[in-house]
């Protein structure tokens, strides 16, 4: 029988999100009549090594990637389940996007001590958060709030809410959701107040463009209405350049009506802000093109100065 191992970094999201996955393409390898088993493999990341630095200034969002990659590359592993939000915008050569499954929730999540609302937090209250694009939209519907930066993996960071004397934090709430910690979210922020990041909630299966055998097994785990909506995010994304951690966020709602041929209607918006709040572009717009969508929202920001406010933050 075929044994397919699977790559994973060993935080607790990381472990979960594997298993869950891999206990889904079970069922459906077992529905197809497909022969297999799974074999889960640990790998230590340099993202993990190196949590307690700045992410953002030693090379950013592929360092949890970038081993794994390496072991498909290599035939160590045959596919890995990555956070689609920790994914870099191209994928080394031979690798591809097996799947893109189901959407968990997209929103960030607020975790407080006691309060039911980010409106309840009281005036000044210190919020735990390292992501440019989170600080950039709270201070923006609430300048009186200090931001400080809190790192580490979900389980760390939700000690340290405790430990470091933060009012709340922010946390993605499909991570929360995935490893059962639902009880801990005091509130979740639309995306009105805080877009998600690009890709946010979604998850992505990679595996060597190759593999037929993969290919063919995670062909039938695709989620179409979540992989329009990613694509369209990223093309975002790769307009903007955002490789990097940078204060942007998207998000691509997929209309149910998808009548006639050209697919659903996909409705994507997209903000980059300064990291005080003070300046915030926003832009919405529609289509049934995923990349011609992204490509135009950008295309928007950037008419309203979005490259300068990313380069600044880049200096
Ligand atoms: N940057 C870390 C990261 N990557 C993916 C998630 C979980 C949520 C998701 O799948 O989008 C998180 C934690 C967080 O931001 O709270």
């Amino acid at each position: 029988m075929k044994t397919i191992i699977v790559g994973t970094r060993q935080s607790a999201l990381a472990l979960t999100q594997t298993g869950q996955v891999v206990e889904l393409l079970k069922q459906l390898a077992a529905e197809h009549g497909i022969a297999c088993q799974f074999e889960i493999k640990k790998i230590v990341t340099k993202g993990d090594r190196i949590l307690d630095v700045t992410l953002s200034k030693v090379g950013g969002k592929g360092l949890f990637v970038k081993e794994i990659e390496q072991a498909l590359t290599d035939g160590d592993i045959d596919m890995a389940v990555h956070s689609m939000k920790d994914m870099p915008f191209e994928l080394p050569e031979g690798l591809v996007v097996g799947a893109i499954p189901k959407r968990e929730d997209a929103r960030d999540a607020l975790i407080t001590r006691g309060y039911r609302s980010l409106d309840e937090l009281p005036q000044g209250a210190l919020v735990g958060t390292s992501s440019l694009r989170r600080a950039s939209q709270l201070q923006n519907y609430r300048p009186d709030l200090r931001i400080e930066s809190v790192r580490g993996n979900i389980d760390s960071r939700l000690r340290k809410l405790e430990e470091e004397n933060f009012d709340a934090i922010m946390l993605a709430a499909a991570g929360l959701h995935r490893i059962g910690w639902q009880d801990r979210i005091s509130a979740y922020l639309p995306p009105e107040i805080c877009l998600p990041a690009v890709g946010q909630g979604a998850l992505c299966i990679e595996c060597r463009g190759g593999d037929a055998f993969m290919l063919d097994l995670l062909g039938r785990f695709q989620h179409e209405p979540t992989a329009l909506a990613v694509r369209a995010e990223r093309a975002f994304l790769g307009r903007l350049n955002g490789g990097c951690q940078v204060p942007l966020g998207a998000y691509a709602s997929v209309s149910e009506d998808s009548s006639g041929e050209a697919g659903p209607l996909l409705t994507l918006t997209g903000m980059v802000g300064t990291p005080d709040g003070v300046t915030m572009l926003k832009e919405s717009a529609s289509g049934r093109d995923p990349e011609a969508l992204g490509l135009l929202v950008a295309d928007q920001l950037i008419a309203q100065g979005a490259e300068r406010i990313l380069a600044e933050v880049r200096e």
